[in-house]
């Protein structure tokens, strides 16, 4: 089997694991995961969402957030920007990254964006110009590519199609989201296939939904792909506000015991990851979702 030496992981958890919580988590509890994080070796956090505090409440605050964080040398704080007012209020506050997202089902765009897939590549490409004057590198995720709360099954194809525009217009990876963790090992590579063939496979990411219990099959399947670039949530926290049912992204924690079994490098320290997840599930109350993590106590 050929695997990667090395993977990146990209913690997802303070952006994509929080903006769903519904009572409001503190800033100082957001900006404390976030540093724990980066204490365990992460070189990449989704700390931030620069989008309509109407859509998305949780994350009216990502300003303070990346305001008031122990920047650690190396490593990336990475935010959400859908638009230009988005990007405005990320380089503002010193994002060293940002992320457009679009996803590869009409339906899914609507609700999560209020426009069109056509009008979201459009919307997107003077964020492109202004990140890129700005020095700033921009990713691109691609929701539902396995399947949509609206549509259901999506053809490989049609991700490929919007995986192309987002390289094509600059991005510098590809995130390919499992919104609603309906994907199988062999759908995933039949779809990173695709996508492969339109974007060169180190430039693909993968973001699996643990919602039906695949995702680290997935990722695993990804990995025999080329694929070394992985993102996760700690304690495996998340869903999407947009997509009804989705459970949370894969535990970060989960992620890293298998890269360790299987001799990958990660750069990440598996206790404080751990550690960091701790912190997080106590922090809103709710029980960790990563089996490591309870495996090793946790509650
Ligand atoms: C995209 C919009 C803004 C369009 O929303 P819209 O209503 O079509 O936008 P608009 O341009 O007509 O503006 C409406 C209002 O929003 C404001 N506004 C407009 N833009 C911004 C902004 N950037 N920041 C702050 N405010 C903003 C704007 O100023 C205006 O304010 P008002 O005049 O009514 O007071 C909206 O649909 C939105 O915010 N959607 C957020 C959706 C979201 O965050 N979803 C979750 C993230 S995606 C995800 O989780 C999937 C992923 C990435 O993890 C991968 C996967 O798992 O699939």
């Amino acid at each position: 089997m050929l695997l990667p030496k090395f993977v990146r992981m990209v913690e997802v958890g303070p952006r994509d694991g929080l903006q769903n919580e519904k009572s409001m988590v503190p800033t100082a509890v957001k900006v404390e995961l976030v540093n724990r994080l980066s204490d365990a070796g992460l070189g990449v956090v989704e700390a931030a969402s620069f989008v309509s505090p109407k859509w998305v409440p949780q994350m009216g605050d990502s300003a303070v957030v990346l305001a008031g964080i122990a920047r650690k040398p190396g490593v990336r704080y990475a935010a959400l920007t859908p638009n230009l007012k988005g990007l405005e209020g990320a380089l503002a506050a010193k994002a060293d990254e940002v992320a457009v997202f679009g996803a590869a089902s009409e339906s899914f765009s609507q609700k999560n964006i209020n426009c069109s897939i056509a009008e979201s590549l459009d919307r997107f490409a003077p964020v492109m110009e202004q990140a890129k004057a700005a020095g700033v590198p921009v990713r691109g995720y691609v929701s539902c590519v396995l399947g949509c709360p609206y549509e259901g099954e999506i053809a490989p194809q049609a991700v490929a199609e919007v995986a192309e525009r987002l390289f094509a217009m600059g991005c510098y990876e590809i995130s390919l989201g499992d919104t609603i963790g309906t994907g199988t090992p062999t759908r995933a590579q039949v779809m990173i296939a695709a996508v492969a063939e339109r974007v060169p496979v180190e430039k693909i990411a993968v973001h699996f939904h643990d919602t039906y219990g695949q995702a680290l099959a997935n990722i695993l399947a990804a990995l025999q792909m080329g694929v070394a670039v992985v993102d996760s949530s700690v304690a495996g926290l998340g869903g999407c506000p947009y997509a009804k049912g989705a459970s949370g992204n894969v535990a970060s924690e989960d992620v890293l015991y298998m890269l360790n079994g299987l001799g990958i490098e990660t750069g990440v320290d598996l206790d404080r990851l751990v550690a960091a997840g701790a912190f997080i599930s106590d922090a809103i109350g709710r029980p960790t979702a990563s089996k490591v993590a309870r495996a090793r106590g946790c509650a």
